[in-house]
């Protein structure tokens, strides 16, 4: 009978190694050759593997995932399919991170070097992948698994050990499984503060909301006005052999996602990709022809390009980031429209003309917490102090902001957290520091992913200030 594991957490150290002075310790562990190039082959599993592994284990330092990848396609110089194959299965490794890792911990004799751990994190994310989903066959996963380990010098030395880790977990999957999955991390696949926080803001819906993030995002589309009605385009669709619905006003979502450059229509202007919760912002702004618009924290442009779709108005388009800035004047670019664009801090007013605007989006800096299905890697990179740390700061921006509204005007403030401090609290505290009056808007939109509703969780505050 196959001996039951016992749950332990590779968090304990592990036995104490004999005491080195530092000078000796260093020439002892090799460095990580981290521009080391493997001689896989360019279109292999094992490379995607490997790369994703990179990727993972970056963020686990602290990287945001599509840095991490950028970093990794740039070091394989990986051919477009193996980039679509790492970002895959980095992004499923993300999805379920925290059962990987306690799994790993069940599985593995003593905590694996980083590499290593996330090399089987990313193996265990595809050999669990419900069958429907499960893009490769368990066996070829091991062995391509074993193939990236013997490839690289920083988990050679392993390349036993990942072999018998995942061995083990297919013959004892059941047992493993239902062991982890005690765990909240691994049930959840979020960490415990996180956990916590949903709970105690959520009592209710705290496991749906958990659950939805943990589902992958539909590619929504916005369609462009301007350009055509979303039957027209629907039909366009159709006859492209892309099966896609109408989930929001100007929102069609596809049934399966595609590249951009599949979009049809996409570099014409005819769409953009925009979640149906983030269209709402355009419409609640209710901007009209010739207004002076302020999109606040704009970057990279998604409810700039909407207000402008809707009405033709004069937006002054601000980010404090420079470089993403560009991208809301490619997006600009890309649909036929146009805006003042500024990078400058939306806290400071040393960038302003002391013209005050109709209507002013402040759709700003948060947690990010509501959008973690489109990025899985926030719950792993984010600290529990962060919101209350972003809402400091767009406290402020809201502030400074508000004296730039004219009498009567409307100011909408956004965010794409779940965390009330950010969000319900922030609106409230700052309605009554200015003795805004607040409007109807939707409040905090949970995430959701069914049929007819599909979009990330947001949250929308409507101000008018009194003449
Ligand atoms: C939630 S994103 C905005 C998304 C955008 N509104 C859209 O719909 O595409 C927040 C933006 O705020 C910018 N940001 C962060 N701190 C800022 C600040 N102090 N002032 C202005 N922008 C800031 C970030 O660079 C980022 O682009």
């Amino acid at each position: 009978m196959n001996k039951r594991p016992t749950l332990s957490l590779k968090t304990a150290a592990p036995a104490a190694a004999p005491k080195l002075r530092a000078s000796h310790a260093r020439a002892l562990k090799p460095a990580p050759q981290s521009a080391f190039k493997t001689g896989l082959k360019a279109d292999s599993l094992a490379l995607s593997l490997l790369g994703a592994a990179q990727a993972v284990a970056q963020v686990r330092t602290g990287t945001a995932l599509p840095q991490a990848l950028a970093t990794v396609f740039a070091k394989h110089d990986a051919l477009p399919q193996a980039r679509g194959a790492m970002q895959d299965i980095a992004y499923r490794c993300m999805r379920q991170l925290g059962q990987s890792e306690t799994l790993i911990g069940l599985l593995a004799p003593k905590a694996p070097e980083p590499l290593v751990g996330a090399l089987l994190a990313c193996a265990l994310a595809l050999i669990t992948a419900p069958d429907a989903n499960a893009p490769y066959e368990e066996f070829t996963v091991v062995d391509q698994t074993v193939t990236a380990a013997d490839a690289h010098p920083d988990t050679a030395r392993a390349k036993g050990m990942v072999n018998a880790v995942l061995r083990r977990f297919l013959r004892e999957r059941r047992e493993l499984l239902e062991t982890a999955l005690q765990q909240p991390l691994a049930k959840w696949n979020y960490p415990q503060w996180w956990i916590d926080a949903a709970r105690a803001a959520w009592p209710q819906q705290w496991q749906q909301i958990l659950a939805a993030g943990d589902g992958a995002p539909p590619l929504t589309l916005r369609v462009n006005p301007r350009r055509g009605t979303v039957e027209a385009y629907l039909a366009r669709l159709a006859e492209a052999g892309i099966e896609a619905d109408r989930i929001g006003p100007w929102a069609v979502r596809l049934a399966k996602p595609v590249g951009v450059a599949l979009i049809p229509g996409f570099a014409d202007g005819l769409v953009s990709v925009q979640d149906a919760g983030a269209q709402l912002a355009a419409p609640l702004l209710d901007v009209a022809d010739g207004m002076r618009v302020l999109d606040a924290c704009a970057a990279p442009g998604g409810k700039t390009c909407h207000i402008l779709e809707l009405a033709d108005a004069a937006v002054t388009a601000l980010d404090a980031d420079a470089k993403r800035l560009q991208r809301v004047g490619e997006n600009l670019e890309r649909l036929g429209l146009a805006a003042t664009l500024l990078a400058a801090e939306a806290q400071s007013a040393d960038w302003w003309d002391g013209q005050p605007f109709d209507r002013i989006l402040a759709d700003v800096p948060c947690t990010a917490s509501g959008i973690v299905r489109r990025h899985p890697d926030i719950r792993w990179l984010r600290r529990k102090g962060d919101a209350l740390q972003l809402a400091t700061l767009s406290a402020k921006i809201l502030d400074n902001l508000w004296q730039m509204l004219r009498p009567n005007g409307k100011l909408l403030f956004v965010t794409c957290s779940l965390w009330p401090q950010e969000s319900e609290a922030q609106a409230a505290a700052f309605a009554l520091r200015n003795g805004a009056t607040r409007l109807d808007a939707p409040g905090q939109l949970l995430p959701a992913g069914g049929p007819e509703q599909d979009h990330d969780g947001l949250f929308y505050a409507l101000f008018e200030k009194n003449a």
